[in-house]
């Protein structure tokens, strides 16, 4: 039988909110979450890990078929776990350094064509929310809803860094400004599924908004289209 249960996807670059808006909005449902993003960077750990190089796509391409993982989903009091190869990485993956590295590993078609039924199989009753790159364009192009979120890239720097101060040695502004243009740029510009809006997405310029005004607008979105029961 056809699988019917119904996606809203979230895509956009970096720090624009994707996976906190994701998370919240899957819980408050009470859906399902892909966080494609952590695929990417799981990835490039695991290269890393195991000494292949981020150009070598015939080997990143059997990597990320063969990839032993396992995402916990989030409960009450506890976010949603990563397990990579038997050992929690939820927040190693998450540097700026592996998001740079996924975001080289993103570029590979054969990498992204081994991922592809991997996150198809997260689509499962009641609902999922997916956030990522091309989940509206190229993974889930029939979801009923799909937000394409954006902010100044000046606010998506200040936004990581003020959630990686403290807790990663060494961050600076500037830096992670140069980072996200990098990103933004790699991942717009290559050959397969860019960073882009899909013809029927809603843009949602988060620059001057507050999480919860994002949220308010999505909410919105759903409640217009009837899907969420
Ligand atoms: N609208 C917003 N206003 C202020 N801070 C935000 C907003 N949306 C997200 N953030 C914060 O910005 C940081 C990056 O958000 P995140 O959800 O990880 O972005 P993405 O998944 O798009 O990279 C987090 O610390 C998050 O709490
Ligand atoms: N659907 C996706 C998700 C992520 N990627 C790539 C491109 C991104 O720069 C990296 C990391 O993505 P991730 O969503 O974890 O990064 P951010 O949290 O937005 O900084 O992976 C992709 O190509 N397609």
């Amino acid at each position: 039988m056809k699988n019917i249960a119904p996606v809203i996807t979230i895509d956009g670059p970096s720090g624009s909110g994707k996976g906190t808006v994701a998370g919240i909005l899957a819980k408050r449902l009470g859906w399902n979450l892909l966080d494609s993003g952590a695929l990417y960077r799981l990835l490039a750990f695991a290269a890393h890990n195991h000494g292949v190089d981020l150009t070598n796509e015939e080997l990143l391409k059997k990597l990320a078929a063969h990839l032993d993982v396992q995402f916990i989903a989030a409960t009450d009091g506890q976010l949603q776990r990563i397990i990579l190869e038997g050992d929690e990485v939820s927040d190693v993956i998450r540097t700026e350094s592996i998001g740079s590295g996924a975001s080289q590993v993103a570029a590979l078609p054969a990498v992204r064509e081994a991922l592809l039924q991997r996150q198809r199989a997260f689509q499962e009753a009641p609902g999922l929310v997916a956030d990522g790159r091309d989940m509206g364009t190229v993974v889930f192009p029939d979801a009923p809803l799909k937000i394409f979120l954006t902010a100044s890239a000046e606010e998506r720097a200040r936004r990581r860094y003020l959630q990686l101060k403290g807790k990663v040695d060494g961050v600076s502004l500037s830096s992670l400004l140069d980072e996200i243009r990098a990103r933004d740029e790699r991942d717009t510009q290559r050959a397969v599924a860019p960073l882009k809006p899909a013809a029927d997405a809603i843009q949602l310029d988060s620059t001057e908004l507050s999480i919860d005004q994002v949220l308010e607008r999505i909410m919105s979105e759903i409640a217009i289209r009837d899907i969420a029961g």
